[in-house]
């Protein structure tokens, strides 16, 4: 039998409970009562042996007198002596002492210790002192002692019933409903059997657990349900198999044996506890550690350990291992347009596509090796997939390859039928012998050059493309102390009547320059200052420049112009855009007809907020133009939604016209488009008066590129401004001063 677990080797201080107190208090009562006889009976032998020597002393004394009296003084001596070798003295240390202190005489004996001595005065003159042991009565005490504390010890290890028959079986008997109640609160299953593994009692919460009524357990061998594999009278805790009903069903328990005593033999105890919730709820705390709940894949935790593993697989097979970056492309649009509940689908049936794309991958064609993929969401439409047992880095590409095909078909969302492509950045080990959180952001580098070359790419990592992301970090640093380095600059670039060539506005163009050379190209930086959000400060100071300086023109006596700035779906989405401007407005004086703001066709996706946003633009009395028109998710209904101003032919339909009959069609067809919903119509990047000339026949009101002028500093754009009114009208020019 296996006895049960030792307790601990140091057990912390405890507080008594109010029993244990009461245990306590007893035992001293009853160490009290046990030592009160012995103690009581000692202490009156004593007693009574002291009062015995002082009269055997005073005795003795009075018969040494008469003696001294009857005798010559010279035999004295001698017949003291005799006298106290007598049997009354026997046993005791007698001394006799003359009138003047000097020994007469002493008996021989040497009593044991503990001694007593009791003196009497000689009548006549002298004394007498009587010494007796007194280890009689202590002998006789101590073991009086030993014996009642014997008995008490025997009392205190006999159990309950036998130390006072009648009054404590009273209270058993009183105890035994309160028992059985406490026994039906619990929650676990309690089940009394015997030796014969027979069940004798059990309570209700067994009955439950096992399914059963209580006459369908009580006689039955208790093994039907539970799985008493370590033997039914193993006494501690294990975590085993129960069954319930009938048929069975098997549940996990913990189930806890204990002996218990009983009078002519013992029965034993089996505590069960279902463990189906708390594995349950151990499972969910698991899932939700390692798994995306949306998606139900595993998340970047989970990710990380299943590449390192990856990882060293890879190192003892040889073969290599691809990691694949995954970013859905413009999937903030679908949030915007369609909400994000539409969003969360989207990501759903995306991470549904990839599993299908790889679990029917015959991209390697390969019997003789296991290829084995592992797909997690990170975030975001981020996802990541690692595949395994590659022969070379061609299969990594042929996987990607298909993955995109996978998503290119249109995934359904509600009503709506959405395509969503995605950019995918691979780096393949041992080739990149890097650590998984290296590779991990090799892969997020490629990925990145993959959105920078249009989208819907794949790209591999390269060494360069880490220098590459080494110098987009020391940009983004240099960008951030920019702008108060005074290293920005607006270049105007003009606008004129497509007819009369007469300047109708001009468009302002961020530059970033350092000692007059530019740092870095605007695409590239702008997209940076997106990013990080540097795009809110800047982008202000961009509002409040060309304001500022459309004002000073005017004070300068040049007639008003009207400027357009461009805005991005960062200062769209974040910050108070309506209260910038006005502030912009007021502080410069601008009157605000005078302000054109660009926007592209994908930021007015953003649904009722930015529906209602561009309202409250266009109250200010501000323009709005869709710069690019034609590029992004055409669809027109915004066109109507939108107090949209101006469309602006985006210079990729200009560039070939008029000798390329699909861009001369689709410039018609935005020009016919602009009239038709009464909007004034732009073309960028014209080049060539055939250009011009094509666009002023099919009805277009302006146009703006290096035909007119190339972009221009402040200073150059109005010394050509100047000129350029002075060529258009003489002495018309325009002198007029603020109001
Ligand atoms: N519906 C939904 N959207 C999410 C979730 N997590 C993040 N997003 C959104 O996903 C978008 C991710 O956008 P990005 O990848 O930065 O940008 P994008 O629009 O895909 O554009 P590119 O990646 O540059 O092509 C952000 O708008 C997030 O707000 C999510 O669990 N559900």
């Amino acid at each position: 039998m296996t006895p049960p677990p030792a307790p601990p080797a140091t057990t912390p201080p405890k507080r008594r409970t109010p029993a244990a107190r009461q245990r306590v208090a007893g035992l001293w009562a009853a160490a009290l009562l046990a030592l009160l006889p012995p103690a009581v009976l000692g202490g009156l032998g004593w007693r009574l042996l002291d009062q015995e020597l002082d009269a055997s002393a005073a005795a003795l004394a009075a018969d040494l007198a008469r003696l001294r009296s009857e005798v010559p003084a010279a035999d004295w001596p001698a017949l003291a002596r005799q006298r106290l070798a007598g049997d009354d003295v026997a046993g005791r240390l007698a001394s006799v002492a003359d009138t003047d202190g000097a020994l007469v005489a002493t008996s021989t004996a040497s009593p044991d210790w503990p001694t007593r001595s009791a003196a009497a005065a000689l009548h006549g003159g002298g004394a007498l002192v009587l010494t007796r042991s007194m280890r009689g009565p202590l002998a006789l005490g101590a073991l009086l002692w030993l014996s009642a504390a014997g008995a008490l010890l025997l009392w205190r290890r006999a159990p309950p019933a036998d130390r006072t028959a009648s009054g404590a079986a009273t209270r058993a008997d009183a105890a035994v409903p309160a028992l059985r109640t406490l026994i039906e609160s619990f929650h676990d299953g309690i089940l009394l059997y015997g030796d014969d593994g027979l069940v004798r009692d059990c309570n209700s919460a067994a009955s439950r657990l096992l399914g059963l009524p209580a006459e369908q357990i009580l006689g039955q061998p208790l093994a039907r349900w539970v799985d008493l594999a370590h033997g039914a009278t193993t006494v501690g805790k294990v975590e085993s198999q129960a069954h319930r009903g009938s048929p069975t069903r098997p549940f996990p328990c913990e189930l806890a044996i204990a002996r218990v005593p009983h009078p002519g033999h013992d029965l034993w105890s089996a505590t069960l506890r279902d463990l189906t919730e708390r594995n349950l709820a151990e499972r969910q705390l698991q899932q939700l550690a390692n798994f995306d709940p949306l998606t139900g894949l595993p998340n970047r935790a989970l990710f990380r350990d299943r590449l390192r593993l990856a990882i060293a697989r890879a190192g003892r097979s040889g073969q290599p291992m691809a990691l694949m970056f995954l970013d859905l492309d413009r999937f903030k649009n679908v949030n915007d347009s369609l909400g994000h509940d539409a969003g969360d689908r989207l990501l759903q049936q995306v991470a549904a596509r990839l599993g299908a794309a790889l679990r029917g991958s015959d991209t390697v064609g390969r019997s003789d090796l296991e290829q084995s993929f592992t797909v997690a969401r990170l975030g975001g439409d981020e996802f990541t997939i690692v595949a395994e047992s590659l022969r070379s880095a061609d299969d990594a590409l042929r996987i990607a390859e298909r993955i995109q095909q996978a998503l290119q078909q249109p995934v359904l969302v509600g009503k709506h039928e959405i395509v969503v492509s995605t950019s995918i950045g691979i780096t393949v080990y041992p080739d990149d012998p890097s650590p998984p959180d290296d590779l991990l952001r090799h892969a997020d580098q490629a990925m990145y050059r993959a959105k920078e070359l249009g989208r819907d790419q794949v790209q591999f990592y390269s060494v360069e493309l880490n220098e590459q992301a080494q110098r987009r970090l020391q940009l983004e640093g240099e960008l951030r102390h920019a702008l108060e380095r005074g290293e920005f600059e607006l270049a105007w670039q003009p606008k004129a009547d497509i007819q009369s060539g007469h300047i109708s506005g001009a468009e302002v163009l961020l530059r970033w320059q350092r000692a007059g050379q530019s740092v870095a190209t605007p695409d590239v930086f702008i997209r940076v200052l997106e990013e990080t959000g540097l795009i809110m400060p800047v982008g202000r100071w961009v509002l409040e420049q060309a304001a500022r300086q459309i004002v000073a023109w005017r004070r300068a006596g040049l007639p008003w112009l009207r400027v357009a700035v461009n805005l991005s779906a960062r200062q769209l989405r974040q910050g108070d855009l309506v209260r910038t401007v006005s502030e912009v407005l007021e502080t410069s004086g601008l009157p605000s007809a005078q302000l054109e703001l660009e926007l592209t066709e994908s930021m007015l996706m953003g649904g009722e907020q930015h529906q209602r946003l561009l309202h409250r633009l266009s109250a200010l009395g501000v323009q709005l133009a869709i710069d690019d028109f034609g590029t992004g998710w055409s669809s027109l209904s915004y066109l109507k939604r939108f107090n949209v101003d101006t469309l602006k032919i985006d210079r990729s339909f200009v560039r070939d016209t008029p000798h390329d009959p699909e861009d001369n069609a689709i410039a018609t067809a935005v020009i016919a488009l602009a009239r038709s919903l009464k909007l004034r119509v732009v073309a960028e990047g014209v080049e060539t008066p055939e250009q011009r000339r094509f666009l002023l026949d099919n009805g277009c009101d302006e146009f703006q590129g290096w035909l007119l002028s190339r972009p221009l500093s402040a200073r150059a754009f109005e010394a050509w401004w100047r000129q350029q009114l002075l060529l258009a009208s003489g002495a018309e020019v325009e002198h007029a001063t603020l109001p």
